[in-house]
């Protein structure tokens, strides 16, 4: 066995400097990346690279296969490549869509997909050996450049699988941190992908760093102690350390940006108004659903994760009241546990709605499981904060594109849920009335003075509560009025009687 063919991450050596000036984003992540990987400096000891030029269209990818994930992958050819262990074949088909759909809005061209039916993932390299040399056959006969793996391989796997398929093989988790690296847009945003994506780098480094250093050693007949190390431990010490402390700086700026937040929601929560959140599988009509509520103009797009940062909307319900809708970053099935961490404040707005609308894809074939998988990351949220998690009401979206059997299975399942289309604005009125319900739930009336002073009072009064009478006397208005309780208390000073 050739060691050094287990070696796919030369770390060459970036000058101290280059880490200072990077500032948050996923370019950063990309230079950091790029820096530890220059394949003009380092130990390039990859016999591979020699059987790899035989594959036609390649040569020009040379150097992708050395690289490390990200940006400076080039995903442009893929192989997909799945185990399927559970569920009925249709599954297994959906999630190799899924991951499908995924590589595209990550910008590959999926080439071919092979799917491995067994009871676990191989623990040394995730599909069986057999299955590996036939991924291998499909990579050279599409003239594919990459493989991406349907599930969060271990370095060791990966390292295996790239050693037998010859190709830069990523996972799932490193697909995903990849669209979220390049849909991220706020500052908080993509500070917090930067981060996300240097803790799934960490020990993915020590993995290929253990694997140097034993080489290292070999080649020094022991090891040798300092003056006999490999230069990549060394160097492989130096990259962590100096990530860490990256990382460290992202974890702070990012403390300092969720501080302004805080103070901005605690603002909204003052108003009283109440905040409905906007829930839901990725690509479910979330955005869609909040535009054709409010009007606003909020990105609507045929990918996966075209939202990355809650955008709050504001709109008047029919009786006049006031609501705020914020709209989140859609989930997925296994999203990266780095993700959610990393995403944790911004998923603060689930925990604080008065009301989670969770938009389902009703076009989906598997609805059941976009659900289950989105309530599975809001109870961990909601778990972390120690709270409750707020009421939910199912929103069927997309039903513009569902015939009547399909319409007939899914009141069956979810015959609580409201129906909607957010195309043709079919079931938004009663989807208002669900809300506006809602909403009255915990409703005062109550009976109040208001002087000719406060003006203020009486605009606010429409905006967040409903004025059911207006009798106007010498000193200011009779109301009878219904409003929200935190409402009332300040109310309490001018109820009559
Ligand atoms: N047929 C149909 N398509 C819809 C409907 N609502 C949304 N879509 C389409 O579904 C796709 C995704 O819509 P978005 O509103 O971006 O979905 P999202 O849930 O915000 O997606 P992410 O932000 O990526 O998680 C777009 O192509 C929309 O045009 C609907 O009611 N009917
Ligand atoms: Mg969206």
């Amino acid at each position: 066995m050739t060691e050094s063919a287990a070696t796919p991450f030369p770390l060459s050596a970036p000058d101290d400097d280059d880490f200072e000036s990077i500032d948050s984003g996923p370019d950063n992540v990309r230079d950091i990346l790029h820096d530890l990987t220059d394949p003009t400096t380092g130990e390039l000891q990859l016999s591979e690279r020699a059987s790899l030029q035989r594959v036609a269209g390649l040569s020009t990818e040379l150097a992708d296969i050395t690289e490390v994930e990200y940006r400076q992958l080039r995903l442009e050819r893929v192989v997909l490549v799945g185990v399927w262990t559970e569920g009925s074949a249709a599954q297994a088909r959906a999630n190799m869509a899924e991951l499908a759909a995924l590589a595209e809005t990550a910008g590959s061209q999926v080439l071919d997909a092979l799917i491995q039916r067994r009871s676990r993932p191989d623990s040394a390299t995730y599909i069986g050996s057999g299955k590996a040399d036939e991924l291998r056959e499909a990579v050279l006969a599409t003239g594919a450049d990459t493989v991406i793996c349907d599930g969060e391989l271990t370095p060791a796997q990966l390292t295996a699988l790239e050693k037998i398929v010859k190709v830069k093989v990523i996972d799932r988790t490193a697909l995903i941190l990849d669209i979220f690296a390049q849909h991220a847009t706020s500052r908080e945003g993509k500070a917090q992908v930067s981060l996300a994506q240097m803790e799934y780098m960490l020990p993915r480094l020590r993995g290929w760093g253990e694997s140097m250093s034993r080489q290292a050693g070999g080649r020094a007949g022991s090891n040798g102690g300092v003056g006999l190390r490999g230069p990549g431990e060394t160097k492989i010490e130096t990259d962590r350390r100096r990530i860490r402390e990256r990382m460290a700086k992202l974890r702070r700026e990012i403390r300092e940006m969720k501080k302004s937040r805080t103070v901005m929601r605690a603002a909204r929560e003052r108003t009283g108004i109440p905040r409905l959140t906007v829930v839901g599988y990725t690509n479910a009509g979330k955005s869609s659903l909040v535009n054709a509520m409010t009007g606003a103009g909020v990105l609507v797009q045929n990918a996966l994760f075209a939202t990355l940062d809650p955008t709050t909307r504001r709109a008047t319900l029919d009786d006049g009241r006031a609501v705020v809708f914020t709209d989140t970053v859609g989930f997925v099935r296994h999203l990266p546990t780095q993700l959610v961490e990393a995403f944790r404040s911004t998923l603060e707005e689930v925990v604080d709605a008065d009301l989670l609308l969770h938009v389902v894809d009703g076009s989906d074939p598997f609805p059941a499981e976009q659900i289950s998988a989105v309530r599975q990351v809001i109870g961990e949220v909601v778990a972390e904060e120690g709270a409750q998690p707020p009421p939910e009401l199912l929103v069927i979206n997309k039903i513009d594109a569902i015939d009547a059997t399909r319409m007939t299975e899914l009141r069956g399942a979810f015959g609580d849920a409201a129906y909607v289309s957010a195309r043709t604005g079919e079931g938004l009125p009663e989807l208002f009335e669900r809300i506006r319900e809602f909403i009255g739930r915990s409703d005062i009336e109550m009976t109040i003075d208001v002087p000719y002073t406060r003006g203020d009072l009486v605009s606010r009064l429409h905006e967040e509560g409903e004025v059911l009478s207006a009798e106007h006397t010498a000193d200011g208005t009779t109301m009878r009025v219904r409003v929200p309780a935190a409402f009332a208390g300040a109310l309490a000073d001018l109820e009559v009687g």
